[in-house]
């Protein structure tokens, strides 16, 4: 059964990534990711579809107005984002889960719209811990170490206000990997 998409969100180094990684490992024909749209060319051996949905700047300006991405960025003068329909695909073309992994701003997008998502709110211990975890991964200068931990106390307070369905502590790996498969397979049809 096609489940309804899941959107995991938490602050920066809770570790969703981890998480994901391991539940497409134990199970990969069940979920699946949206594919982003762009406006960036395609790459040798990048497929339409596939990689990305490639589109004009015009094309995307359009979508845009017409309100159909849960979020959208500019990069380096190239758009980039997650639409609607990019998730839709993934539960009514592919027939699997789809999950998103997005921030506080792509929750809220997301209960606009009609996807009937389920939401799950990943902490990290503390933020001591978090910020521990994020210098050990080694991917963060301490400019961008800051804006994440700086980011992660508005995600926190956001996750108190009851947005989310669950809320799992990130403490113990296997414990959280647990609880993290009930969550989704919990699902009530
Ligand atoms: N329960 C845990 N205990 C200790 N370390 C953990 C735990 N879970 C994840 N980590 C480690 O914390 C770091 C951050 O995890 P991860 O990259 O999965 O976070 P993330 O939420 O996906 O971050 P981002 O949003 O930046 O992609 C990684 O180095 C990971 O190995």
């Amino acid at each position: 059964m096609v489940g309804r998409p899941i959107v995991i969100s938490g602050p920066s180094g809770t570790g969703k990534s981890t998480l994901l990684k391991r539940l497409m490992g134990e199970y990969p024909d069940t979920f699946g990711f949206s594919v982003s749209n762009t406006t960036r060319s395609p790459r040798a051996g990048e497929k339409d579809g596939v990689d990305y949905y490639f589109s004009t700047v015009d094309m995307f300006k359009k979508m845009i107005e017409k309100n159909e991405f849960i979020e959208w960025a500019q990069f380096s003068g190239n758009y980039y984002g997650t639409s609607i329909a990019a998730v839709k695909h993934v539960s009514n073309v592919l027939k699997r889960t789809c999950i998103l992994d997005i921030d506080m701003q792509g929750v809220k997008s997301v209960k606009k719209t009609d996807l009937n998502a389920r939401f799950l709110f990943l902490s990290p211990p503390s933020i001591p811990e978090l910020r521990k975890r994020l210098e050990h991964r080694g991917t963060e200068t301490p400019e961008s170490l800051e804006k994440r931990v700086n980011a992660a106390a508005a995600e926190m307070e956001y996750a108190k206000t009851g947005a989310h369905d669950k809320i799992i502590v990130n403490d113990d790996l296997e414990k959280t990997y647990k609880e993290f498969k009930d969550f989704i397979f919990s699902e009530k049809v």
